[in-house]
Formats: structure tokens, C-alpha cells, sequence
């Protein structure tokens, strides 16, 4: 992680044609943004001294712009912990990339699975991602199969990675009924498992890991989330800062 990672320029949203359909340009779907942040009175916090900041808010000058990709099981929490980051953060946007797709095909996920496949459906993962990553200073949820693709690790690696590692017990009782096409099956518990045994080398690429148990409200793992993010930056300065220390070790002028 160097902060200059996150300095890459924006550039126009191309109209994508993949999955055999036509699509809109996706620009149009990237409205899920936190109104006007500066608003958020939750920023600040009433302490028995005074007020105290939320150290959510101190993340972004220290990110520089970088933006902060969730990944992990699908119903791991993604959206609700990355809406939630965002909104303590201030100044960065939420994005979905399940929604982007939805709003960019206008069609749902069970019917892009239906019309398309898996593999209709991740073409179109992996051009929303690519046409998203040039932006900066956004928290992005992804779906929970987007570490599948090779070429989506050099974009999700622009940023930092945050796995919400949960285990499959846990995440059956919030989702099971719901329409996520991939477990419409007999067991989905079984094959919640063996998507994560399949999933798991590729998730363990992340820079965080963040175990979350049940006792874990969505406050909670965003509260580890921020934590672990600070961590992180203290134990990776940008190459500036280690150039620096060792011109200065070395009894170098830093800045004439
Ligand atoms: N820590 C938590 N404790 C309890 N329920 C949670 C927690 N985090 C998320 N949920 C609930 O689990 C469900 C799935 O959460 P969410 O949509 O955020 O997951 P996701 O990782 O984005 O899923 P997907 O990849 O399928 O879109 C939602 O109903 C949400 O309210
Ligand atoms: O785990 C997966 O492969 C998926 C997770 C969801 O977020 C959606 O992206 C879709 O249902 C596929």
C-alpha cells in the first residue's frame, strides 16, 4: 500500500456490450453516494470532556484518496458494513457493484444468472469493476464471487482489501430464502461451504482480514473495520515516508 496508488485519473465511462445485451452507461448508476457528508452529525461525539472525533473521519487524509473495496461471502455483510464505514468516514462515497450491475443492465442478478449464466454474469462484474476502480475516495462493496477473476485483482489491488471473513453457519441464518441465484440448491448450507473452501486462497489475498463472529452487530464489525484500516496504514507509511527516515538515518539532507 503507497498512498500515490490512489492518484489514478478519472476516465469516461465507456457503453459496455457484454454478456451478449446491450448496456447504458454505467455512470448513471453511480448515484448511491452519502449526501452531503459534512452534514453527518455522528462525526462528532459528546465525551465527558468534550468532543471527541470519530476516528472513521481520521481515515481519509490518511488513505489519500484511496478507495477501500469490500469483499467476501456473499450475505458476509459487504453493504451494510461498507454503507456504514462510509457514512463515518465523511468524505467517501458507497458503492455497490451488485447494485451497479443491476441498475446499469436494468435486469436483476437471478435474471442475469438466468439469461446469461455465471459467466454472462461475471463478464459484466468485471467491466463494472473496471469502470468503477478509476475513481477515488469511495468505499466499494463487491459481490461475493468477484476474487474469482484474476484480472480483477489488479484493480481491486489499487486500493486496500477488506475481507469480512465470516463463517457459513452464520451467514445461512441472515440469508437463507433470500434469491442469490448461486444458492438456489437443496443444501445451501453445503454449498455455502464449498464456495468458501474454493474461495478462500483468493480472499486471503486481502490487506485486512476481519473475523466477524454472531455476537457482531454491523456497528461493530464497521467499529474493527476502522480500527484494523488504522493499523494497517501505521504498519505500511507510503514510500515517501520510508525514503525519509532512511535519507535522515543516514545523515542526509531531506529538503535542502
Ligand atoms: N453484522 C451483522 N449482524 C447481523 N446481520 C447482518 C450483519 N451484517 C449484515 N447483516 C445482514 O445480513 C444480510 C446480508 O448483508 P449484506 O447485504 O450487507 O451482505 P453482502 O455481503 O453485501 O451480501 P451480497 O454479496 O450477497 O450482496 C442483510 O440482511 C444484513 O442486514
Ligand atoms: O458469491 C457470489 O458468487 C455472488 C454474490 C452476490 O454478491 C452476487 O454478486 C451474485 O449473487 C453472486
Amino acid at each position: 500500500f503507497t498512498t500515490h496508488r490512489a492518484f489514478v485519473a478519472p476516465r469516461p465511462i465507456i457503453v459496455l456490450n457484454a454478456g451478449g445485451f446491450e448496456w447504458e452507461d454505467p455512470v448513471n448508476a453511480f448515484d448511491q453516494g452519502v449526501d452531503n457528508p459534512y452534514k453527518n452529525t455522528d462525526l462528532m461525539t459528546s465525551t465527558d470532556g468534550g468532543l471527541k472525533i470519530d476516528p472513521a473521519r481520521l481515515l481519509s487524509p490518511r488513505l489519500n484518496g484511496a478507495n477501500l473495496y469490500f469483499i467476501g461471502m456473499m450475505g458476509s455483510g459487504k453493504t451494510s458494513v461498507g454503507e456504514a464505514v462510509a457514512r463515518r468516514m465523511g468524505s467517501y462515497t458507497f458503492l455497490d457493484t451488485d447494485a451497479i450491475i443491476e441498475k446499469a443492465t436494468k435486469m436483476t442478478i437471478p435474471e442475469i444468472f438466468e439469461a446469461e449464466g455465471e459467466e454472462g454474469f461475471r463478464q459484466v462484474e468485471a467491466q463494472i469493476l473496471d469502470s468503477v476502480h478509476p475513481y477515488v475516495r469511495c468505499v466499494i462493496s463487491t459481490g461475493g464471487g468477484i476474487v474469482t477473476r484474476m484480472e480483477n485483482w489488479s484493480k481491486l489491488q489499487t486500493g486496500l482489501v477488506i475481507w469480512l471473513d465470516v463463517e457459513p453457519e452464520v451467514i445461512i441464518k441472515r440469508i437463507q430464502g433470500t434469491d442469490r441465484p448461486l444458492l438456489q440448491t437443496e443444501d445451501p448450507l453445503k454449498k455455502l461451504k464449498a464456495l468458501l473452501e474454493e474461495r478462500k486462497p483468493k480472499y486471503k489475498n486481502a490487506d485486512i482480514r476481519v473475523k466477524v463472529t454472531e455476537e457482531m452487530d454491523t456497528a461493530a464489525v464497521a467499529d474493527q473495520v476502522i480500527y484494523d484500516l488504522h493499523h494497517f496504514i501505521d504498519d505500511n507509511p507510503p514510500a515517501w515516508k520510508l525514503a525519509k527516515a532512511k535519507a535522515q538515518a543516514e545523515g542526509l539532507d531531506w529538503v535542502q
